[in-house]
Order: C-alpha cells, then sequence, then structure tokens
C-alpha cells in the first residue's frame, strides 16, 4: 500500500489540521502517517489556545517515520514558528522524499495565526524551495508575495511570482475570490484552470487541509501532478457538498460519503456474484 506523512497541527475538532489530513488519506486510497507539529485547543468556532511541539521530538518524530517507512508523500501544514520550520526543512533536507505538497497554512476561519507572523520569511526562505507543489488560497499568497490578488490576471501573476521563489509548481485556490470557486495551477511553464462550482454551505472548516492531502494521496499512488490536482478538487466538491453539520460554527467536510457510496456499490456488486 502507498502511504503519505502528514506534517501539521492537531486540531481538537477533528474537521482540519492533523485529523482531516488523515481522514482525507483513507478516504484517498493511502496509509497515512502523521507529524505533529503544535496542538491547538480548537472546535468549529475557535482556536483558544495553541502549545508548540517540542523541536526535539518533531525531529524524532521525523526520523521515526523515515529511518522505517518508505514515505511516498508529504503533506505540510501548520508550521507555527520559525524554529520548526527549521527542523522540518533539515528532516526533509535529509530523506528528500519525491512529493512535497506545501499548504502555507497562516491564519485560521476565526483569525487566529497560525503561524507566527515573524515566521513568515522562513517559510518563504527555507519551506517553498523545498516544495513541489505550494497550495495557498488568495489571502496566504497575498501575505506571501506582498501585493493584492484581486483577479483572474494577478491570480496568474501570483502563480509565476511563487515560482520565482522556488516552489515548482502551484495551485492558487480560488474560494476567497467572489464567484465560482476556479482555482488555477500553474506547472511552472503552462496555466490549467481547474474550475469549480461555489456550494452554499458554512461548513467548510478544513478544506485547505483536505484538499492539499488529497492531492498527496493521488501524487503517493502515482499520479502525475495535473491528475491528482484535478482528482484532489473533485474530491473536495464532494466533501463539502456532503459536508457535516457538527458544531455550532463552520462543520468539517465530509470524508466518509465516498467510502460508504462505494461500500453500497461494492455490497450491490456482491450480490450479483451469488447468482
Ligand atoms: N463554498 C465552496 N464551494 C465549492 N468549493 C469551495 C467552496 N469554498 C472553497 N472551495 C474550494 O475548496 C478548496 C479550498 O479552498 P479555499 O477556501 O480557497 O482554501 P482554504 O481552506 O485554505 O482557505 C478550493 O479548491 C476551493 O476552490
Ligand atoms: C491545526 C490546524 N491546521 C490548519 C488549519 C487551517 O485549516 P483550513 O483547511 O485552512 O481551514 P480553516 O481554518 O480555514 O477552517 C486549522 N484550522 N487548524
Amino acid at each position: 500500500m502507498k502511504t503519505a506523512l502528514t506534517i501539521a497541527g492537531s486540531d481538537s475538532g477533528g474537521g482540519a489540521g492533523i485529523q482531516a489530513d488523515l481522514k482525507s488519506f483513507s478516504a484517498n486510497g493511502v496509509f497515512g502517517m502523521s507529524v505533529i507539529t503544535a496542538i491547538t485547543a480548537q472546535n468549529t468556532q475557535e482556536v483558544r489556545s495553541v502549545q508548540d511541539i517540542d523541536v526535539n521530538i518533531i525531529r524524532d518524530q521525523i526520523e521515526a517515520v523515515f529511518d522505517d517507512i518508505t514515505v511516498d508523500a508529504v503533506k505540510i501544514g501548520m508550521l507555527s514558528s520559525a524554529d520548526t520550520i527549521k527542523t522540518v526543512t533539515q528532516g526533509l533536507q535529509k530523506y528528500a522524499p519525491s512529493h512535497i505538497v506545501l499548504d502555507p497554512v497562516m491564519v485560521s476561519k476565526g483569525g487566529h495565526h497560525l503561524l507566527r507572523q515573524e515566521a513568515v520569511t522562513s517559510l518563504i526562505d527555507h519551506m517553498l524551495p523545498l516544495a513541489t507543489i505550494i497550495t495557498p488560497n488568495i489571502p496566504e499568497a497575498e501575505v506571501i508575495l506582498g501585493y493584492p490578488i484581486s483577479n483572474k490576471k494577478d491570480m496568474e501573476k501570483a502563480c509565476m511570482d511563487m515560482t520565482k521563489l522556488g516552489a515548482r509548481s502551484v495551485l492558487l485556490k480560488g474560494g476567497h475570490m467572489e464567484g465560482e470557486p476556479d482555482d488555477l495551477y500553474y506547472d511552472g511553464t503552462n496555466f490549467h484552470w481547474i474550475s469549480g462550482t461555489r456550494i452554499e454551505t458554512k461548513n467548510t472548516h478544513g478544506t485547505g487541509c483536505t484538499l492539499s492531502s488529497a492531492i498527496a494521496a493521488n501524487l503517493a499512488r502515482g499520479f502525475d501532478m495535473l491528475e491528482a490536482v484535478k482528482r484532489g478538487k473533485s474530491y473536495i466538491h464532494m466533501a463539502i457538498e456532503h459536508s457535516l453539520d457538527i458544531g455550532n460554527g463552520h462543520g468539517p467536510t465530509n470524508h466518509f460519503y465516498d467510502l460508504y457510496r462505494k461500500a453500497k456499490m461494492y455490497q450491490e456488486a456482491e450480490k450479483t456474484w451469488s447468482n
């Protein structure tokens, strides 16, 4: 079985972070592993507090996984501090995994900083050049590049500028733009618009984590980047379409719908085998 590793923060509410990543890995057909960088006390409404994990234990988690298990793809989420970024960078340089999907998590929906503002430069200087693909939303790309992104032309320029900072390819997510949530994939040479249809729901907690993990899982399974991005996009659409009304704030994406659907189809098919 193919494997994927998430290096990210824990969300106690289960909708984003490590918890969303592992669910997305399973639903996308790979064995999931985790390196926890920070623990958030979080629910569907707010992040109450954050505890960074000691960098020695972050390094030990990375080494424990890579020294024993073949890692087919890595997804990076919440990194919290410059020290954590340094430790994760060193681990990735040591083991050089083939695919690194960087979701440059900065601020939660409720406005809590999940990456310290002084660590943004470290993320740009050390982490971006290691990324096979970076998957920012519009506000994250604006922070990385230092200019506003207001339309599709700006999105194209932003993608090109992020590859100049070292990322091999870019998926700039359009969920925060007006209108349909069209994402732009730039492979370093060509642009590919991955169009979306907006679903009217408040339950969008963990959408970025779900999508980046689905892309990592599909890369681990051997699909090329464009196909992994397209599969990720159709997975996140399904996960938002059937999102869950859990909690009183922004409910989580649904990782089970597709599995149940497939299990039902399997049961139906199985009935025909005995005939
Ligand atoms: N309401 C929505 N309906 C359909 N797709 C959406 C919706 N909101 C976001 N998406 C898609 O979900 C993915 C994550 O998007 P986005 O919200 O931009 O990122 P983040 O969760 O990092 O803020 C993207 O593919 C985006 O186009
Ligand atoms: C622990 C942790 N990691 C990442 C996030 C951000 O997740 P995202 O998918 O961007 O979803 P929202 O925060 O925007 O709902 C998080 N909240 N917690």
